[in-house]
């Protein structure tokens, strides 16, 4: 998730991805530059540290200048497997250089909990941003992109104590029922033709909803969110093309000028959107018409709070722009990523009728027919959240965390992290993990049940703070501050759509678990199903 989605899990490895036809231009880039870099990069690859004790982890041999050059022909996703192979040559933490730069890999879990929880201080920072990011998050002024430091530490407090506060969470659940009606009417009127429904895109549009509406506090017409949405929506889309600008932007401005120019048009684009409902909403209060907190309609937005915020060390308020990166930032971080979840543990339920129908069972055990199911009852529901834990152990929506660095050259295990390099942890691979996990490629939900609710496990502590078994939300000073939104969205969502809706898998079609990166790792062959309302 860095420009301001700087989210996108497709970033996580900083790694600008090319593709085989830009080759060409890429080699003519590569020879211009060479002559200038080639002592720089010498110099870095034979002496990346002043740490003379410890040495980088391993990894493949490098082409001096450019780096482990295959990188450039491989998207994120892609670089999974081949990381993967590389492990087994040389252990669980691995180098790869871009360009000149070091970006470790690490897949031991204990190695993560000893970095990002124990020493936490140290392994928080995040890299300077790359050019496109660096316009997209207005100078790293969002929480996801910013160093760690008092600007971050502002940012991430405002979101979480005024935002994601478990009693501000509660006082949205208006949205959260308008939300679901939208989705219920979209599927209703879908199941109605008798044709199996493809539902990610009614997934995501139900999620972006009610993001659109935590940030900007009004009900907004569906027409200007589904605009939002699109603009957003295409930033995403080319965000791996935007990237390629990153490779060598002096050479990139004149040889892709015309990306350049659409990556420019792509940020005023997603400012013509948002700025005229900041400056509404900035309006409406400093006329106060904005309601007080008792008045039944009040939500605090987003927002709201962007405008009061001031920043530590420059001491002034925010820009507009700044506003736009942190608004597109939480729509971004909150949208895909729990739709891309919401989809993953569908497909499974819809997979696995055995699991779908204990589920059901549960529900009815705590809501009656005809009932709704109120957002009090999911605290009824063990085996609902053991579903879900199980849904984002087996599918994190993100393979990797975001890119993490040390502002020292550090020591982790046996090995030196330089602070010119990256880190990054192995996310899926935690989870699949066969000496944490028995049978891990399987979707058993009852490996988190504790043992007073049938199952064998004790309370899980997704957070990780002692011990990392799996970490779908990151583990740590930057775990992810939405971690409680999610589950609660997910919980809501998934309750609601078996309670109300029968699920079947189409004739004769198997549900295929196959990955495929987009912004998130997504389904390859996308969930399509029968869906109709349930009778009773
Ligand atoms: C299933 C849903 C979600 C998943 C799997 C997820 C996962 C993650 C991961 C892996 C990170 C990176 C942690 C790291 O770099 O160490 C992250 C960061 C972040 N997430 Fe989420 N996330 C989800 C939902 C949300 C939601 C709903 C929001 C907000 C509304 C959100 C806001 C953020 C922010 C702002 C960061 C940056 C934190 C920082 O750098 O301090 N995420 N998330």
């Amino acid at each position: 998730m860095e420009d301001q989605f700087a989210y996108k899990v497709n970033s996580l490895l900083s790694l600008p991805s090319l593709c085989l036809a830009e080759m060409e231009t890429w080699f003519f880039i590569v020879l211009t530059i060479s002559v200038s870099l080639i002592l720089k990069a010498i110099f870095n690859l034979f002496s990346p540290s002043k740490n003379l004790t410890h040495t980088l982890p391993p990894g493949p041999s490098t082409f001096p200048v450019i780096g482990n050059i295959f990188l450039f022909t491989k998207s994120s996703f892609q670089i999974e497997p081949i990381l993967r192979n590389l492990r087994q040559k040389h252990g669980s933490m691995i180098t790869l250089f871009v360009g000149s730069r070091p970006a470790i890999f690490v897949f031991d879990r204990t190695l993560a909990h000893q970095a990002l929880v124990q020493s936490g201080a140290l392994f928080s920072d995040r890299p300077k941003a790359l050019p496109t990011s660096k316009i997209a998050t207005s100078n790293q002024h969002n929480i996801s992109s910013a160093p760690y430091g008092p600007n971050w530490r502002v940012f991430r407090r405002n979101l979480t104590s005024e935002i994601l506060h478990p009693s501000r969470i509660k006082s949205y659940s208006h949205a959260r029922k308008w939300v679901l009606d939208i989705l219920f009417d979209e599927l209703q009127s879908k199941a109605k033709t008798g044709e199996p429904v493809q539902v990610v895109t009614h997934f995501q549009y139900a999620m972006f909803c009610l993001l659109v509406l935590m940030c900007f506090g009004d009900k907004l017409c569906q027409e200007q969110i589904k605009e939002i949405e699109h603009v957003l929506r295409k930033g995403l889309l080319n965000f791996v093309r935007f990237n390629t600008l990153n490779f060598w932007p002096r050479v990139t401005k004149v040889l892709l000028r015309k990306r350049w120019q659409e990556f420019l048009q792509q940020r005023k684009d997603e400012e013509a959107v948002l700025v005229p409902l900041i400056r509404a909403r900035k309006k409406a209060k400093e006329e106060k018409s904005i309601m007080k907190e008792s008045d039944g309609d009040y939500v605090l937005a987003y927002v709201d709070t962007l405008l009061d915020l001031e920043l530590p060390e420059e001491k002034r308020k925010l820009e507009e722009g700044e506003i736009v990166s942190l608004a597109t930032e939480f729509l971004a971080a909150g949208t895909d990523t729990t739709s891309t979840a919401l989809q993953w543990v569908m497909a499974n339920l819809v997979k696995y009728p055995h699991i779908r129908d204990k589920l059901l069972l549960e529900i009815k055990g705590v809501v009656r027919d005809g009932e709704e199911i109120e957002e009090d009852d999911l605290q009824k529901m063990p085996y609902l959240k053991a579903v879900i834990l199980e849904g984002l152990r087996r599918h994190p929506p993100g393979h990797f965390v975001l890119p993490h660095c040390v502002k020292e050259d550090t020591v982790l295990g046996e090995y030196l992290v330089p602070k010119n390099g990256t880190i990054n942890f192995m996310v899926a691979e935690m989870g699949r993990d066969p000496k944490a996990w028995e049978d891990p490629m399987a979707f058993k939900p009852e490996r988190f049940l504790k043992s007073e609710d049938g199952g064998s496990g004790e309370v899980f502590d997704i957070t990780g703070s002692r011990e990392v078994k799996m970490m779908p939300f990151g583990v740590g000073r930057r775990i992810c501050p939405g971690l409680g939104l999610a589950l609660l969205h997910l919980e809501y969502f998934v309750a609601n759509l078996i309670w109300k809706f029968e699920w079947k898998a189409m004739d004769g079609d198997e549900i295929s678990l196959e990955e495929k990166q987009e912004f998130t790792v997504v389904m390859k062959n996308p969930l399509r199903a029968h869906v109709s309302p349930r009778k009773r």
